[in-house]
């Protein structure tokens, strides 16, 4: 008889079941999410459901919906008829990004949508703005007058700023920055509008080893000390495995795998389709 076993060559069927928690009664969820672009199915019948608390990564190669699904859940995009976005047990498939943003969900960007010919500080003073004010055009008048602004958040953007230490660049045009800082200023923005959940897409691209070290210092500390629910889009395996309570896999729009990092990094479908490796 064979000493040989094939465990290691099975999907484990564990990481193939639905979601954790009804994507109904989720802190953020979806239901049935399709996004189409044409011909292209970005994102393929997801339903994921995120307790408050939990750090989820969500994981795959270049082109697997990532992206695009966190564009869904924050209300960039709109899915495909049928899908549903819940936000803290609510449907808000219909609600606007910024009004999901005024609820509690904060996000990062890839592309860092940063105003580039303004300071550190001008970049997150205006995000605080759109805090406080029910529309955008509100936002930039109460913007305008300065000390107003300054007296009301000056302390909480003093706050983010100091702890993502930023603050010896507060009056730093955003242009002449190198990636690292530019990357936190972006955490920094998303922090000034008090989230409840954080969506970081891919905040660690570009950096080196000790920027990503850095950026997974300054999130852990978030994820601990202000109990925040963290879902970190991701395209380096590596780099969330230890910090994630749950991983999600997608692979050409559809959800391949979920759970936890250790299972998840050693089931050989996620090895064959994500690393390359068998
Ligand atoms: N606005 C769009 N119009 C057309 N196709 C799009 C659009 N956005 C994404 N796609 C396509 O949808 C698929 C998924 O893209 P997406 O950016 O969501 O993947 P990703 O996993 O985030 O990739 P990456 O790791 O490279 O950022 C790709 O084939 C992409 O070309």
């Amino acid at each position: 008889m064979s000493s040989e076993t094939t465990t290691t060559t099975e999907p484990n069927l564990d990481l193939r079941g639905g979601p954790k928690v009804p994507p109904e009664q989720a802190v953020l969820g979806c239901n049935d999410v399709t996004k189409t672009f044409g011909a292209v199915t970005a994102v393929d019948d997801v339903s994921i459901g995120i307790d408050e608390g939990e750090w989820i990564s969500i994981v795959g190669p270049n082109g697997a919906g990532k992206t695009t699904l966190l564009n869904i859940l924050n209300g960039f995009y709109d899915p495909d008829p049928g899908g549903k976005v819940y936000l803290n047990g609510q449907d808000v498939t219909a609600l606007k990004s910024y009004k999901r943003a005024r609820r509690g969900l904060g996000r990062t960007f890839q592309g860092l949508e940063l105003f580039e010919s303004e300071d550190v500080l001008e970049n997150v003073m205006t995000v605080r703005a759109v805090k406080q004010q029910p529309n955008i055009l509100q936002a930039l008048t109460f913007y305008g007058s300065g000390r107003k602004i300054e007296a009301q958040n000056m302390r909480r953007v003093e706050e983010i700023l100091d702890y993502l230490e930023l603050w010896e660049h507060r009056h730093s045009k955003i242009s002449g920055l190198p990636l690292g800082i530019r990357r936190r200023v972006d955490l920094a923005r998303s922090l000034a509008l008090e989230p409840d959940v954080l969506l970081l897409d891919e905040a660690m691209s570009g950096l080196t080893f000790d920027e990503k070290y850095d950026m997974i210092r300054y999130i852990t500390d978030l994820y601990e000390e202000e109990g925040l629910t963290i879902v970190m889009i991701e395209h380096d395996l590596e780099v969330v495995t230890d910090v994630s309570d749950r991983m999600i896999v997608l692979q050409k729009g559809g959800l391949l795998a979920r759970g936890p990092p250790a299972a998840v990094v050693e089931d050989p479908e996620v090895r064959r389709v994500y690393t390359g490796v068998d």
